[in-house]
């Protein structure tokens, strides 16, 4: 399927917009049957869409404060940084370099209350905790309504892998990753997400996908009261490729310094779990 691409012009360079469909989370948590049907349609075909939460204005009130968080963390000097570098560890704690960074946080030592959050971050413990809370109900309805459409009838399938209570590494990951002085400066870091389900706010251009027709690149819009969400590589796998993890990166349409913040919550399938395909290869 070729969806086609709107145009639009930042600076004076005209960019094609990505086109992601629009799934309503409030028609998905009334099982509503058309808002189901999208949003597997969508899953299949670009694994990234935008999902509406407009009606969910605390919710969005605190991703609001994230940004702000986001921003008073990465104003620590270096030094204070640095105290939450964990090298031997993939996911938790501060990573970064001269002007991009990301900061980690664990659900499970969240809820777990046994790892202490940074202490930049401890006077913010309520909105930090409200917010993976939510995100983690929100991925959760996804996941749901995505085994619905996989294996009608049976509802069961993906949430296997992803118990609530079992130990996994699903996770809040804030960044800072500004647009530089120069295009011709940013570095490739185009990836596919690991894991099981993305949700990322942000304000300003910066997310561009591969678009597996005919693999250019096209840019995706924020949306406000929308996250973006997208498909990881291992919903693909359990899904015997039914799903598609889309080839995505970070960079910037034009030349300009501007500083870009970014919220994620990443999906991650319960630890040590065998990530076979849970249907037929399609492929
Ligand atoms: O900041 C973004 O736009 C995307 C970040 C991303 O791709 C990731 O965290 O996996
Ligand atoms: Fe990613």
């Amino acid at each position: 399927m070729v969806l086609p691409c709107r145009k639009t012009t930042v600076g004076n360079i005209e960019i094609n917009v990505a086109p992601l469909e629009t799934v309503s989370l409030r028609l998905l948590l009334q099982d509503d049957e058309n808002e189901c049907t999208k949003l597997y349609r969508a899953a299949r075909v670009l694994g990234f869409f935008y999902l509406d939460v407009s009606d969910s204005e605390s919710y969005l009130a605190d991703v609001e404060r994230l940004y702000s968080i986001t921003e008073r963390y990465f104003a620590q000097s270096e030094e204070d940084l640095m105290k939450d570098f964990r090298a031997d560890d993939e996911f938790r704690g501060f990573k970064g370099g001269k002007n991009w960074g990301s900061l980690e946080i664990l659900r499970d030592d969240v809820t777990s209350s046994e790892v202490p959050l940074p202490v930049k971050i401890q006077p913010d413990s309520t909105t930090v905790q409200r917010f993976i809370s939510a995100s983690h109900d929100i991925v959760y309805v996804i996941l749901h309504q995505l085994s619905g459409s996989l294996w009608p009838g049976s509802r069961n399938h993906f949430e296997n892998k992803h118990h609530p209570t079992k130990q996994n590494n699903s996770s809040l990951k804030v960044y800072r990753g500004p647009a530089l002085a120069r295009l011709s400066d940013v570095g490739d870091n185009s990836h596919t997400d690991g894991g099981s389900l993305t949700l990322l706010y942000t304000d300003k251009w910066g997310t561009q996908i591969e678009l597996p027709w005919s693999k250019e690149w096209a840019w995706v819009e924020a949306k406000p009261g929308h996250a973006i969400v997208n498909i990881g590589d291992t919903l693909q796998t359990l899904s015997g490729g039914r799903l598609y993890s889309c080839r995505h990166r970070v960079s910037q349409p034009v030349d300009g310094f501007e500083e870009r913040w970014a919220v994620t919550y990443f999906l991650r399938p319960e630890n040590g779990t065998s990530l076979v395909p849970l249907l037929p290869n399609c492929t």
